[in-house]
Order: C-alpha cells, then structure tokens, then sequence
C-alpha cells in the first residue's frame, strides 16, 4: 500500500525527546499545509494525551497513574479533562486497531516509523475514527501536535496520513481489514485490538468455563470499555446508603448519586470519576473497588470453617484494597487478620489500606515472601486468601496500555510462583480450614492448571463450591455456571475477569 503524501520520515535522526534533528522547513513543505495547520502546537488536552503516550512508551509508565497528575499541572478540568482522558486510555486499548489502519497508509512498516510520530499518528486516528471529532478539526490538530513535538517533515506525512485515514469511514475500514484475516480468533483480536495469544486464551477460557466461544468478540469490546467508578463500602465503618448520602453532599446529584451494586452488599457505582472528595473515601472507610474483588472476597470469608474462626491470612495483600475488606468483615466476626506482601512499598500501601479498619481486626502487616508461610507457620490459619500475582488479564479495562506489555512468556513464568504459593497457602491453613485462590486472571494456565496441578500432589484437600457461596452472598441471581469454582467476566457481570476457587484441609 503506498502513500498519496509526502514520503514517511522514519530515517530522520532525531534527538532524545523525539524532536528532528537540524529539521529545515523548506518552502515546498509549507505549502503542503493548509494556514490553520501552519500553527505550532496543539491544545493542551492533545499536549497531555501526548506526553502521557510518551511516557507509557519511553518510561513504561502506567497511564491511570500519570494521567492524572499531567491533567492538573495542564489545569484541565470537566470537559476538556474527560477529552483528554478518552483521547488517552482509547487510543491505548485501540493501538492494535489503529496499527492495521495505519499499516495499510503508510509506504513503510510501522516499525520503521519514529516511535513519537507513530503516537501522534494514532492519536490522529483515534479522534477521527474512534471519537465524534470532525474530521478536519482532527487533523487540523494533530498537524500541530505534529509541528510542535517532532518536526515540520513529520508534519507533513502525518497530515497526508490522516486525510488518507479519514477518506474512509470508520465502518469500511473495519469491513476491509476484517475481510483480510480469515482466522475467526485472529479476526477478533485484531478488530477488538488485542494480542492475538490474549484473544486466544480469553477464547480458550470462555469455553473451558461453559460459556461460548462467539462470546470472545463482546469480552474484547468489554475490555475496550472505560470502566465505571465503584466503590466499596467498608462492612461495620459503613454502609451503602450511608456513603450515599456523603457522595451526594460531597460531589451533588449528578456526579455524587451512587447506585447500589449488582451483586455485593458493599458495593455502589459512581456517576462521577473523583472519589477523592467524599470523606468516607479520604478516611479509609469506603475506597474504590472493583465489584467482583469485593464479591470474591465476601464468598471466601462467608464460607463456613469447622471449628475456630479468628485467625484470617491474606498472603499477597499489596496494595490491600481486599485485605481492608477482609479486615473490615474479620473485625465484625471477631477475627484478626494478619496481611503479608513482599514488596515493603506495597507493604506501606497496605498498612495505608487498613488505616480505617479497628485496630484488633489487625493483629499485623508484614513484609515476606508468601512462600515460607506452608514451611514456617504450619497449620497456622483459619482462613487464607492467596490473591496470585499474574497476568492481570482479567483487568485489562482499567490498565489500557497493558494488554500490549504482557508476553506469552510472562505465563509460565507466573503459573510457577502462582504453584508455589498455593502449595504454601495449603501448608498453613490448618485442618478445617479454607483457602481462597484468586486471580484477576481468566487465563486457564494461571487458574484451573494451577489448582489441579497441586491437588494432584496430595489428598488432604477438598473442594469447596465457590459457585454456591457466590450464589450466597449475592444480592442479585447470578450466573456462575454450574462448576464449582467461579469465573466472572465483564462482558457478563461488569467486574474484572476474577477468577474464584475455594479448597478446605481435610486432614
Ligand atoms: C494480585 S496482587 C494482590 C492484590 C491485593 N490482594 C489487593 O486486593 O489489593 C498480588 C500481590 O502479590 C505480591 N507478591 C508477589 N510475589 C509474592 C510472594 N512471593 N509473596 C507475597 N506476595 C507476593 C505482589 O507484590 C502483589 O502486590
């Protein structure tokens, strides 16, 4: 496919920021831009969608911890605040999509392209094919963005590119790509732009939980959707209706008017984005909260165990947001918790977590290596919340760039560790006890593989119906299919893609 504009400029030496080196202007180029495009610069929600991209790509940042910050030193607020976020987290979860567009204007191949110039590019495309920007206004801007960040040459082809681009309808170019790629998985991923080994362990998943396989398109599109804000409400600090009422003084009708979960007690939805401004938020007893972690976390602790109940584990508790739930519950059933992660900074965000939390629901935050429990403290525990380190396949809605960091290696790998702390987790639970393993992964290497892998090894362990105790603790019917571990998905509950399975000692 060739290029109607100025040839691509992925050779230009540019320096450290991306800008081009010695970059003349000459006359010809200037004429290639129409007057309004000659402009340096952009406007600021472009500038700040730019330099988060820059960021994520160069310091491997995560845009929801930079976004934020760039949106207050730009001062953008309301309107302009939420352009700059939807140009960001879309043309992030949209970059597969957007790359086969580009691939097919472009006269050489992406990776040839200056890194820089490709984000401005797919910026571009995002405004003109994934938002309700006019076309021209798109460009338009883009071109300046262009001009101001990596050079007038640069400019040029990105505003040739970008006419070339909107020449389409977004609807064709979906048609067009899709009736190039044959495979049915591969198909998906690329027009639900995701990785295709990801589309194909989502799809693997789907059909090893009893659900169909068609279903792959309608999750990709899920994880392609801006979550909405939930938040938990902390059992014995708070309550729904309670935090309701602070939302409502704190952030008025509109942005402030909670709506109560689908399927935990504790749970409410926000209309607005920023919690931060409701009291209950700032003093620890409500936070924000996927739906599904907290409906995992209240089917574990909800089970019965035989005997005593008053010694709880949560062995991977970074960066504690179950762990304060959990707290919260224990402190209610008379129980201690006790919260142990290996990284200290995550350790300092979990003793952050559980600030609100009644000081005898905590009897410690410790810093280690979830490993040691099974050999050191055996038998140890009532309850065992082993929260895996993985993939984080089933939270790609709220972590934009990641679907594209992740590796196909990166399962093994964590499969490895997942099997060493579950060994761990049964090591020091005592008999009677349960322990929950959970993963905000629906990979089937990281859940199911894992949990039979390790009951093979030993017969002192049985299942318990997680399925039912969902059911259970629901306030809603749910549909958890009828195994008897739990695989929530977004495209069915809108939660993360949880993945609950419950084991009790026998002997
Ligand atoms: C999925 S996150 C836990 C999320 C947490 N339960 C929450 O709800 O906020 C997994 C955590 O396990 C920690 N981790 C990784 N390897 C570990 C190990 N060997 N022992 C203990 N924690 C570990 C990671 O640092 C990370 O904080």
């Amino acid at each position: 496919m060739s290029t109607a504009g100025p040839p691509d400029d992925g050779g230009r030496r540019r320096n450290a920021r991306g800008h081009e080196r010695g970059a003349v202007r000459r006359p010809e180029q200037r004429g290639a831009l129409a007057p309004s495009q000659r402009r340096r610069g952009s406007d600021p929600a472009r500038e700040v969608a730019y330099e988060v991209l820059r960021e994520v790509a160069e310091a491997d940042a995560y845009a929801n911890l930079v976004l934020p910050p760039a949106l207050r030193r730009a001062r953008l607020k309301g309107r302009d605040a939420a352009f700059a976020t939807e140009l960001t987290y879309g043309t992030l979860r949209l970059r597969g999509r957007y790359d086969a567009v580009l691939a097919k204007c472009l006269t050489r191949p992406l990776d040839q392209v200056d890194p820089p110039v490709l984000d401005v590019l797919r910026l571009g495309v995002h405004q003109v094919l994934g938002m309700r920007v006019p076309a021209h206004a798109a460009v338009s801007e883009t071109v300046g963005l262009a001009r101001a960040h990596v050079g007038t040459g640069s400019a040029q082809l990105v505003n040739a590119v970008l006419r070339k681009v909107a020449a389409t309808p977004a609807e064709e170019w979906w048609q067009r790509l899709a009736a190039e790629e044959s495979d049915d998985v591969a198909r998906a991923a690329l027009l639900g732009s995701h990785p295709v080994w990801v589309a194909r362990a989502l799809r693997d998943s789907l059909a090893g939980n009893g659900r169909e396989a068609s279903e792959l398109e309608a999750l990709l599109e899920a994880d392609n959707d801006s979550p909405r804000v939930t938040l938990v409400a902390r059992p014995g600090l708070l309550d729904v209706a309670q935090l309701r009422e602070e939302a409502l003084e704190a952030l008025g009708g509109d942005d402030g008017a909670l709506v109560a979960g689908r399927f935990a007690s504790t749970a409410a939805v926000l209309p607005g984005s920023d919690p931060s401004s409701i009291p209950a938020v700032r003093a620890g007893a409500a936070g924000v909260q996927d739906e599904g972690s907290q409906l995992v976390t209240l089917a574990f602790a909800s089970v019965p165990v035989e005997g005593p109940d008053e010694r709880w584990l949560d062995m991977c508790a970074g960066p504690g947001g179950k762990a304060a739930l959990l707290a919260a519950l224990a402190g209610e059933q008379g129980a201690r918790l006790v919260a142990n992660e290996v990284a200290p900074h995550r350790a300092r965000l979990v003793e952050g977590a559980l600030a609100a939390v009644p000081a005898d629901a905590v009897e410690d935050v410790v810093v280690g290596d979830g490993r040691r429990f099974g050999e050191e403290q055996p038998g140890a525990f009532d309850r065992v919340l082993l929260d895996a380190p993985c993939t984080g396949l089933g939270a790609l809605r709220r972590r934009p760039e990641s679907r594209w960091r992740r590796e196909p290696s990166d399962v093994p790998a964590l499969a490895a560790l997942q099997r060493e702390l579950l060994r761990s987790a049964l090591g020091t639970v005592r008999v009677g006890g349960v322990v929950g393993y959970v993963t905000c992964s629906p990979h089937l290497a990281e859940t199911r593989v894992v949990v039979d892998d390790v009951l093979r090894e030993r017969d002192d362990v049985e299942r318990v119906d997680a399925a039912a105790a969902v059911r259970e603790v629901s306030v809603s019917p749910i549909d958890v299919g009828d195994r008897s571990d739990v695989q929530l998905w977004p495209h069915v509950h809108g939660t993360d893609a949880m993945h609950l399975t419950l084991l009790r000692r026998t002997r």
